[in-house]
């Protein structure tokens, strides 16, 4: 079943804000993370393609280079409207909906999560309220309904299509960055294992060193 995954990524300029001045520089941590996701996407081999909607011009050109198809997002209205843009750009049959803030995203458990074969997967944030991802087949069985208490709405949304979602935990989609306790979380997870996040291990050392 051709699989793509499809990756929004919001201009730099206005990236994680939630983060406050945790890291101060922003845009360097968004750049860094998105590359990090990408090589991990690139990395799976159930993966037949990656699609990056992205209005910010150094993620499409990162993104070229590595490969993904680049959609344009003018608009910039949200997750969700940036995600259906993506799937309107694809044939695939089924589509990984993913974040571009989860750097230490592991290869071999994004292979796990495809090798659910449910019409609806859903990935839990790590307090189980959010959605790391969503695993779609057809890619518009449902709608994507991104952002605060979206576990529950998806839930919904699967059911109200007719479909019993599946859940399925992944450790390394739960470690997104979106607020301090999040970088925290990161930082700690990346100090216990090596190897993946080349780029966004690099910034935090550096800032660390600073
Ligand atoms: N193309 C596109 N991607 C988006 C948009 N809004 C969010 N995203 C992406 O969707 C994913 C999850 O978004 P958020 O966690 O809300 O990221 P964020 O908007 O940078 O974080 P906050 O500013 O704290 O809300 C990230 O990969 C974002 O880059 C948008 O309007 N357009
Ligand atoms: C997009 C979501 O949350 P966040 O903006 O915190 O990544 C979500 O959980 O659907």
């Amino acid at each position: 079943m051709r699989t793509v995954a499809i990756l929004p990524v919001k201009s730099f300029s206005r990236a994680k804000s939630r983060l406050g001045q945790a890291f101060p520089d922003r845009p360097a941590l968004a750049a860094a993370m998105v590359a990090d996701v990408l090589d991990a996407l690139f990395a799976a081999p159930s993966l037949d393609g990656v699609v990056v909607v992205t209005a910010e011009p150094v993620a499409s050109r990162v993104a070229a280079e590595m490969g993904a198809e680049v959609v344009h997002d003018p608009a910039e209205t949200g997750q969700s409207d940036a995600v259906l843009r993506g799937v309107d750009a694809t044939d695939a049959e089924r589509v990984l909906l993913v974040p571009g803030d989860c750097p230490a995203l592991d290869p071999a458990e994004v292979e796990a999560l495809l090798a659910h074969a449910a019409p609806v997967v859903i990935v839990p944030d790590r307090h189980g309220t959010g959605t790391n991802a969503l695993l779609l087949s057809p890619p518009r069985v449902m709608t994507p309904a991104f952002g605060e208490g979206s576990f529950e709405r998806h839930s919904r949304l699967a059911r109200e299509a007719g479909i019993d979602p599946e859940v399925a935990p992944v450790r390394t989609l739960g470690l997104d960055v979106d607020t301090p306790d999040d970088l925290d979380a990161l930082r700690r997870a990346l100090s216990s294992f090596a190897g993946g996040a080349v780029r966004t291990r690099a910034l935090l050392d550096e800032a660390l060193a600073a």
